[in-house]
């Protein structure tokens, strides 16, 4: 177990194969009171890892220590870890209410019954469900039993927290304000939190850090800031942002001393550090990756535009996302990238019209072609 967090969560060296092998070297510290998000697509094996914390999968490879004891040996119901399931597993006999009652009733948790009233009443508030607390979870909406699955989670005082996808059924207004309800209430305790969720945002919005797993291997640990600004492999990048970074695969080539990232009649100039870092890997393949609010849109024949077709406009207030077709330039390549501007005044829904695009010069990130790697320095 690392030196550094000798009282909270210390994972190293998971592996676990069923069919094949799903989780591959995985290792992640937390500390007390750290609230760590994990996050990946669906199958990245994010459920998988929680279940192994919690001791219902038994690990092929590695070890789980939690304050400092080596939990090989502990039975599940010994951890003294709560566990969210993603998939409830409510009691459908009781209440809300007795649901989230259970954990304080049972011997490893067991309160006095008013202060185990108070502490559920006021967690039944904090996730607006109060009002169901007679409801069977039969006669629940999936939203209200992922709430009541929550509460009989957070009413617990356990060493570890697992929330596995806590939040993914709740409408987008609530979602919000829970993430901060939740991570309020979690900071006032000194316990690690392992929060697992797909969706890259709301990891980075949780997490003091973010783990981001793709294929059972670890793609990138950092804080939430580093995993934004600095994303370590095209599989990161893609799986942040609402759209996510653009990525368009070309070649790099040097004329005149200055480096160009070329695709077909694509051709950008690289910025000094971008050119340097590029230089140094020797990759010739890569892709260039652009967030979509960093596109600026010009008038079709503006010098150093790139021509493109808007394929469809959705507009949101005070921007739109507008999907643009570069059929004609980029060929083969997926023909159409999403950027988030506004057309402006008077562009209707602006589909079909031709726009031209102006690439921003700082803000890039160059991957290399064949690995997705970001290339070392950019
Ligand atoms: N008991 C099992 N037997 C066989 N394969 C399993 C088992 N549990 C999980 N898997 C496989 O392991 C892989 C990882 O699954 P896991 O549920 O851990 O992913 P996840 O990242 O949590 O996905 P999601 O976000 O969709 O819940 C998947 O390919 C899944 O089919």
């Amino acid at each position: 177990m690392s030196a550094s967090v000798p009282t909270g969560l210390a994972a190293l060296g998971i592996c676990k194969s069923f069919a094949h092998q799903v989780l591959h070297d995985i290792g992640i510290d937390i500390a007390p009171g750290e609230l760590v998000a994990l996050t990946g697509p669906s199958g990245a094996g994010k459920t998988t890892f929680c279940r192994i914390l919690a001791g219902l999968e038994r690990p092929d490879a590695g070890s789980v220590a939690l304050g400092g004891l080596d939990l090989a040996r502990v039975p599940p119901q010994q951890r003294r870890v709560a566990l969210m399931f993603e998939s409830y597993a409510l009691y459908p006999h009781l209440t809300v209410r007795g649901n989230a009652l259970s954990p304080l009733q049972a011997p490893s948790g067991r309160l006095d019954p008013a202060a185990a009233a108070a502490r559920v009443d006021e967690v039944l508030e904090l996730l607006e469900i109060h009002h169901l607390g007679d409801r069977l979870p039969g006669a629940l909406s999936g939203g209200q039993k992922q709430r009541v699955a929550l509460a009989r989670t957070l009413v617990q005082a356990p060493d570890l927290y697992i929330l596995d996808e806590p939040i993914s059924h709740l409408d987008a207004k609530l979602r919000h304000k829970l993430r901060g309800e939740i991570r309020r209430r979690l900071a006032g305790q000194q316990v690690p939190t392992l929060w697992s969720t797909p969706d890259g945002m709301e990891a980075l919005s949780v997490g003091d850090r973010v783990v981001v797993i793709d294929g059972g291997r670890v793609e990138q640990v950092g804080t939430p800031e580093d995993i934004w600004l600095r994303p370590a492999s095209t599989r990161v990048a893609r799986l942040l942002g609402d759209p996510p970074m653009n990525l368009i695969e070309g070649q790099l080539k040097r004329e005149n001393g200055t480096l160009f990232f070329t695709r077909r009649e694509l051709r950008l100039a690289l910025p000094p550090a971008l050119a340097r870092a590029a230089v140094q890997a020797g990759s010739d393949a890569v892709s260039l990756g652009i967030r979509p609010d960093d596109i600026a849109f010009a008038a079709p024949d503006t010098t150093g535009a790139v021509g493109a077709e808007v394929y469809s406009n959705e507009p949101f207030g005070k921007h739109a996302i507008v999907t643009l077709d570069l059929g004609a330039m980029l060929a083969k390549a997926k023909t159409s990238m999403a950027i988030a501007a506004s057309l402006g005044d008077g562009w209707g829904d602006g589909i079909g019209r031709p726009v031209g695009l102006m690439f921003p010069k700082e803000g890039l990130a160059l991957f290399d072609g064949t690995t997705g790697r970001a290339l070392p320095g950019t």
